[in-house]
C-alpha cells in the first residue's frame, strides 16, 4: 500500500489536534473514565463503601473477588454485610484467643446483674462497632457491654486499649474493608457505648455478643463471638465465631467439648447465614477468610440416637428437666453440654442434632445477642427455632426476648415431636 495513502488521514488527524489541543484533553479524560470502569468491578466500587455505608455495598458485588467467600459471590444481597461481619468477628475472635490464652481471670470484673466480663469482651466489643461504624454508620447496635466500668478504672482501660491497638488481619486488604485501626482510648469508649441502642421492629439493628458464654470463656470451655443484622426485627445476617470448636463439620460432638479447650492450632470455626440463602462454616482464620462450606442439620432417623446440646450452666438452662424430656422421646445419649451459641452451630452442621434451652426462673428474658446469630444459622440449615410455647424468636421487641421462653432447636422434620415432648414435661399442654 503506497505509504502517502496510509500517513494522509494519521496527518490531518496529528493536525486536528495540534489546532484544538481540548481534544486531547476531553480525550485523554474519556480514556481515564473508561479505565477506571473497567477496574471498577474488583477495586474501586467497594471503597466507595467506606464512604457511602451500607447505601452502596448492598447493591454492588460484594468487594473482592479474592475475600468474597462462595457464599456471597454466588449472590450480592446482603453480600457486604456477610463479608464484614465475617471479617469483624474473625478480628475479634483474635484478640479473644490472645486474652482466652492467659492464665488467670483474663481481666474479669463483675457487672451489676454479677455476671462476668472480661478485657477479651470490652475488646472485642470495641472492634467489631469500629468495622460496622465505618462501614454501615447509619445502623444502630445493639451490644451487650457498656464502657462505663472502664472510665472509672484507667488499669483495665489501658489493658483493653493495648489489646485493640495491637489487634488487627494479617491482611492488609482484610483490616480496611473493616476501616482500620481505631483512634484512640476515648474513641475505643465512644465505639463500646455505641452499642446502646433498645432495637426494636424498625430499621436496620446489628446486635453483638462479643463473647457470648463468658463463663465458659473463664472456664477454658467453648464461647463465641457473635454478630447478627436485623432489619424491620427480622434476622437477615447471622456470623458466629467459634475458636474452639472443631473446623471438620463431620467431627462427632465428643463428651468433653465443652471443657478442657486450649486454644490450640486446627480448631476455630465460622458459621455464617443469610437470610434464604443457606448457611456456611468456614476456618477461623487470621487475615481473609477462608473458603466455606454449606452446612445443613443431620436427618434424624432414629430418636434413639439423637444427641441434645445444653448450657453447661444449670442456672441458665434447666437440665433435670432436659433430661426428662431426653427420656420421653427416647434419646439414649448423655446430654452434650457447651456454652455459648456453639450449640446452635454445632446442630446446624450436623454434628448434634438438637439444642434446648429450659428457663430456670419466671422473670429472667433472654437477649437478642445470646440467640440472633444462632437462630439464623439453624434455620437456614434446615432446622426450626421456637421457644417452648412453639413461638417464633421474636427479635424485634427490643434488647430482650421479652415475648419468648426457652429454646428449642431441632430439625424441621421433629421439631413437632421434640416440642411436644417439652411442653408435656414443663406441663405446658
Ligand atoms: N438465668 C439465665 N437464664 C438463661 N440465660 C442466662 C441466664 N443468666 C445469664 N444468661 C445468659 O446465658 C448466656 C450464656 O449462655 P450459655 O449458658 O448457653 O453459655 C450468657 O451470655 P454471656 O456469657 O454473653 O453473658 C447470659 O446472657
Ligand atoms: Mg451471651
Amino acid at each position: 500500500m503506497p505509504v502517502g495513502k496510509s500517513e494522509g488521514p494519521l496527518r490531518s488527524r496529528a493536525n486536528l489536534f495540534r489546532t484544538h489541543p481540548s481534544l486531547t484533553i476531553i480525550l485523554s479524560l474519556l480514556i481515564l473514565i473508561l479505565a477506571i470502569f473497567t477496574s471498577a468491578s474488583t477495586s474501586v466500587i467497594p471503597r466507595l463503601g467506606l464512604l457511602f455505608g451500607h447505601l452502596t455495598p448492598r447493591h454492588t458485588p460484594a468487594t473482592t473477588t479474592r475475600h468474597v467467600t462462595t457464599a456471597a459471590t454466588m449472590t450480592t444481597i446482603y453480600a457486604a454485610e456477610l463479608e464484614v461481619a465475617q471479617l469483624a468477628v474473625q478480628r475479634a475472635a483474635q484478640l479473644t484467643k490472645r486474652v482466652f490464652r492467659e492464665k488467670g481471670t483474663k481481666g474479669a470484673v463483675a457487672k451489676d446483674d454479677a455476671s462476668p466480663v472480661t478485657v477479651g469482651d470490652f475488646g472485642a466489643q470495641a472492634l467489631i462497632i469500629a468495622a460496622l461504624r465505618a462501614r454501615f454508620p447509619h445502623d444502630a447496635i445493639v451490644a451487650e457491654e457498656e464502657a462505663a466500668p472502664l472510665r472509672t478504672d484507667a488499669a483495665l482501660r489501658e489493658r483493653i486499649w493495648r489489646l485493640v491497638r495491637e489487634t488487627r488481619l494479617d491482611d492488609v486488604a482484610a483490616e480496611g474493608l473493616l476501616g482500620g485501626a481505631v483512634a484512640d482510648v476515648e474513641d475505643m469508649l465512644a465505639l463500646i457505648d455505641r452499642g446502646k441502642s433498645e432495637g426494636g421492629r424498625r430499621g436496620r439493628v446489628w446486635t453483638i455478643d462479643p463473647i457470648d458464654g463468658t463463663k465458659g470463656f473463664l472456664r477454658g470451655g467453648q464461647y463465641a463471638v457473635a454478630l447478627a443484622l436485623l432489619e424491620n426485627g427480622d434476622v437477615k445476617v447471622g456470623v458466629l465465631g467459634c475458636p474452639n470448636l472443631p473446623v471438620d463439620d463431620a467431627a462427632p460432638l465428643t463428651a468433653d467439648i465443652g471443657a478442657n479447650q486450649t486454644d490450640e492450632e486446627g480448631r476455630g470455626v465460622i458459621f455464617s447465614a443469610v437470610i434464604g440463602q443457606g448457611a456456611w462454616s468456614r476456618p477461623l482464620g487470621t487475615g481473609a477468610l477462608a473458603e466455606g462450606k454449606r452446612i445443613s442439620m443431620k436427618p434424624i432417623t432414629e430418636m434413639s440416637s439423637a444427641s441434645f446440646c445444653e448450657s453447661v450452666e444449670a442456672g441458665h438452662s434447666n437440665q433435670s428437666e432436659a433430661a426428662q424430656i431426653a427420656q420421653k422421646l427416647g434419646i439414649t445419649k448423655p446430654s452434650v453440654r457447651m456454652d455459648s451459641q456453639a450449640k446452635y452451630g454445632s446442630i446446624a452442621r450436623g454434628a448434634g442434632d438438637i439444642y434446648l434451652r429450659l428457663p430456670t426462673s419466671k422473670t429472667y428474658q433472654e437477649k437478642i445477642w445470646d440467640h440472633a446469630a444462632g437462630d439464623l444459622i439453624v434455620r437456614e440449615a434446615g432446622g426450626q427455632v421456637t421457644d417452648t410455647k412453639g413461638q417464633r424468636l421474636d427479635f424485634g421487641v427490643g434488647r430482650t426476648l421479652a415475648t419468648n421462653s426457652g429454646v428449642v432447636a431441632a430439625p424441621a422434620a421433629v421439631h413437632g415431636q421434640v416440642l411436644e415432648a417439652v411442653q408435656e414435661v414443663l406441663g405446658l399442654k
